[in-house]
């Protein structure tokens, strides 16, 4: 049995996580955590407070807000126990801190849980390394109303592996507002708002008399869910270390061949 505490439990992941967990009898929810104490028929006890927490898990998984990620680092590293963060729009400030505490307990962090997107940047990597210098790179993200941040995490996460195979070369536009005429070594990021959407990004590839579009939908938060599941079972157990989706993925592969 792995136990999990559930930063975040009453908002959309935190409900939808909730529910698939039901379908997974051998890991429980020991206990949530979210500053919103609205009543959910949980059927775990919610705490407003992570260091109020009395039950023990074997990790934290994290859907909730940047406001809380020193205070659930602090708690992971003092248990000596795992922490998967899911939560997007997180500063420098909070990667330095969860790659410190990497070397105490093991971290998995992604922007984007989901098998797809994960296949998606690997997609745009080889594009990228074939069509980096003739075609411009370009991102647009769609997500529902209610999300807070932006861009979106998966948006800058593409950027940004997009850009380390061009050598780091590249500049984030994230507003053309009167910015002139586009740079051949600009990346343009670029968000909607609206609706319900659980999340849609597209990878414009854009040459000369042609354009390639890699595309990446999601019609549900279930695949987030799908994706947290496997990275619980990746992480318990595992030695102190900064964990992605990558690692997750080589390791199904390799468990596959
Ligand atoms: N990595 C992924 O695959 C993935 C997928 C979906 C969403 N997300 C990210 O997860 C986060 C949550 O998304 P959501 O759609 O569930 O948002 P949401 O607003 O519906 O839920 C967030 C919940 O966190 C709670 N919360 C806020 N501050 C808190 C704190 N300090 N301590 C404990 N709880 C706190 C809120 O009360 C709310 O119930 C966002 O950052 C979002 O971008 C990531
Ligand atoms: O609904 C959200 O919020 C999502 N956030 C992640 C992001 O910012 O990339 C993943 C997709 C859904």
């Amino acid at each position: 049995m792995i136990n999990i505490l559930l930063n975040g439990c009453n908002g959309k992941m935190g409900q939808t996580i909730t529910q698939i967990l039901k379908e997974y009898p051998h890991i429980k929810i020991a206990a949530g955590i979210d500053t919103n104490a609205v009543k959910f028929k949980n059927d775990y006890k919610v705490y407003n407070e992570i260091m109020d927490v009395e039950e023990t898990a074997d990790l934290v998984l994290d859907f909730s807000h940047p406001n809380s990620i020193n205070k659930i680092i602090e708690y992971c590293v003092n248990k000596g126990i795992a922490l998967i963060v899911a939560t997007t729009g997180l500063s420098e400030l909070h990667y330095e801190a969860l790659s410190k505490a990497s070397t105490k307990i093991p971290i998995f962090q992604s922007a984007n849980m989901s098998y797809g997107v994960n296949v998606t940047v690997e997609l745009c990597k080889n594009a990228a390394k074939i069509l980096g210098k003739d075609f411009d790179i370009e991102i647009i993200e769609k997500h529902h109303s209610e999300k807070k941040d932006a861009p979106s995490g998966t948006a800058l996460m593409i950027a940004q592996e997009i850009n380390s195979t061009l050598h780091n070369s590249l500049e984030f536009i994230y507003d053309r507002h009167q910015k002139g005429t586009r740079k051949p070594n600009e990346i343009g990021i670029y968000s909607l708002r609206g609706g319900t959407i659980p999340g849609e990004h597209t990878i414009v590839f854009a040459g000369k008399d042609e354009i390639i579009e890699v595309k990446h939908t999601a019609f549900s938060r279930k695949i987030f869910a799908e994706g947290s599941i496997k990275a619980i079972e990746f992480i318990v157990g595992k030695k102190p270390g900064y964990y992605n989706m990558q690692d997750l993925l080589k390791e199904m592969i390799i468990s596959n061949e």
